[in-house]
């Protein structure tokens, strides 16, 4: 149960609809852009590999290291909000393959995470209105099973292609979509 007042989602949704060719349970996700803190293989970044669960999911591992410290042995929480906003993230472009970002994300932290512990991020879509997709997660202190140490929940608006390319690095983002032409990511 979310410590967060008031219901989720905080409006009437639609029931999320996958996108044709979003990749199938079991698929690995691999990394979406390679400068990507959340995912990429960038220095002291959180490195999260993800994959597709069932039920509109996906699974994510984050491994807890030194460089995510706040408190001495234990991971920074607005790491560890990272973490979920990039699970969140993953969960809504895989799935339902709209280009969205970040407009709300809160968090609940509820066990400390040490420093060399792993946690098993679940993130599921829980609907849509119009442009706006309620997303949530829960990540459990390392077994899939184990005990919850931090929930999220997050807004996500869809945004134009342009979004990125006005406000962005238009060439990244052509790096971007070379990588997933390779990839072979049909949007
Ligand atoms: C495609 C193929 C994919 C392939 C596979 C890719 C995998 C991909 C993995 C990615 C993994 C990375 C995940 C990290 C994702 C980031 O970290 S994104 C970066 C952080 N976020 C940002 O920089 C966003 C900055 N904010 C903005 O640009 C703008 O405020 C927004 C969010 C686009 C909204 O602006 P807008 O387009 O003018 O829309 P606006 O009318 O203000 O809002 C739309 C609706 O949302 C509501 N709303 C907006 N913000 C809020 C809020 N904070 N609270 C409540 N409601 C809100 C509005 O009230 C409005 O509701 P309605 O009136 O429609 O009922």
């Amino acid at each position: 149960m979310s410590r967060v007042p008031g219901s989720w989602p905080p409006v009437e949704i639609e029931p999320p609809v996958l996108h044709p060719n979003a990749p199938a349970p079991g698929t690995d996700l691999g990394v979406h852009f390679a400068e990507c803190f959340g995912c990429g293989e960038v220095e002291g970044g959180l490195h999260l590999r993800s994959s597709v669960g069932d039920d509109q999911t996906v699974q994510s591992k984050f491994t807890v290291t030194r460089a995510h410290q706040g408190a001495p042995g234990l991971a920074h929480g607005g790491l560890l909000a990272c973490a979920f906003d990039e699970a969140l993230g993953s969960a809504v472009g895989n799935l339902l393959r709209r280009p969205a970002v970040t407009g709300r994300l809160e968090t609940d932290f509820r066990r400390p995470v040490p420093v060399g512990s792993t946690l098993y991020i679940e993130a599921r879509l829980d609907g849509t209105a119009g442009r706006k997709i309620y997303v949530s997660a829960d990540g459990r202190l390392d077994a899939p099973d184990g005990p919850v140490a931090v929930s999220a929940r997050g807004l996500f608006v869809q945004v134009g292609i342009e979004h990125f390319s006005t406000h962005g690095d238009p060439q990244a983002l052509e790096k971007l979509a070379e990588a997933q032409r390779k990839n072979q990511i049909n949007p």
